[in-house]
Parts: C-alpha cells; structure tokens; sequence
C-alpha cells in the first residue's frame, strides 16, 4: 500500500515525498529514542575529531561507513521494535527474540564501529596527548 499523499504524486514530487517521509522517520526516532540521541552525538563527536586530526580520505570513508551504519541500524531496529509492539499484545516470546535480535545487530555493529574509531584515532590522539 502506498500513502495517500504519496501516491497522487508523480516523478520528482514522488521522489520529494520519500525524503520527506524518511525525515519524518528520522526525527521520529531522534524525538523518541534516547539512544539515537547519544549515537547523533557520538557521530557529531568522531567527525569533528577527524577534522581535528586530519584523517585520510579513506578513514574518512570508513568513519562515514561507521557512524552512518550505527544510525541506520538504530533506524532500523526503533521500526521493527515498532512493528513487533503493533503486531503482538502482551508478552510473546517470539517478540521478545525479534527485540533482542534486532538489538543484538545495533550491538554489534556499535562494537566493530568503536574498534575502527581507536584504530584510526589512536596514532594521532597519542601523538596530540602523548
Ligand atoms: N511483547 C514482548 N514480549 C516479550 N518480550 C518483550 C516484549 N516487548 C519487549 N520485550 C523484551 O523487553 C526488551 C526491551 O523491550 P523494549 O520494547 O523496551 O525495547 P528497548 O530495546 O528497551 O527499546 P528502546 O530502544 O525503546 O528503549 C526486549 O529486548 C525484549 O527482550
């Protein structure tokens, strides 16, 4: 099913509106979910940090890769707990697995992006601190 106000639209509106829906998802979750909150800053943090010591066109890549993924897994994760509370009242075990499950990949994925920071920045911050 497409939305309403989406599906009257044609070409370049149609493409308008999926920004402004994706937006709207966005400040959905940063609105609601306190951990994207904290991902927002810590990604504002490690970009500011690779301006400050002026890391590689490749780091940056892979710090856009990083913290992007974080976000979008965040993203992704807030629309299936979404889904699982719309689909499922009360207690169900298999809510529960899809929750973890879903929280486990944000997990992961956070833990791969702190080890790729300290690789990239910790040359350069001991040089500065050191
Ligand atoms: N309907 C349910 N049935 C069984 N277990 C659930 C159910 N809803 C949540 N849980 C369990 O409680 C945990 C926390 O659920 P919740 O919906 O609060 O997610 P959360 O990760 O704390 O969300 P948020 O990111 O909004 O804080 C889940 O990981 C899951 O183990």
């Amino acid at each position: 099913m497409v939305w309403p106000e989406k599906r009257k639209q044609k070409g370049v509106r149609r493409l308008l509106f999926s920004f402004i829906f994706a937006g709207r998802g966005l400040w959905y979750v940063v609105k609601n979910e306190q951990n994207m909150a904290i991902h927002l800053a810590i990604a504002a943090t490690v970009l500011l940090l690779g301006l400050i010591v002026g890391v590689t066109p490749l780091e940056w890549a892979l710090l856009f890769i990083i913290t992007g993924g974080v976000i979008a897994l965040e993203l992704v994760n807030t629309a299936i707990e979404r889904v699982v509370d719309m689909v499922s009242s009360g207690y169900h075990p298999l809510a529960k697995i899809a929750k973890d499950v879903a929280a486990t990949a944000v997990f992961i994925y956070t833990l791969i992006a702190i080890v790729v920071g300290i690789i990239i920045f910790y040359e350069p911050l001991l040089d500065i601190f050191g």
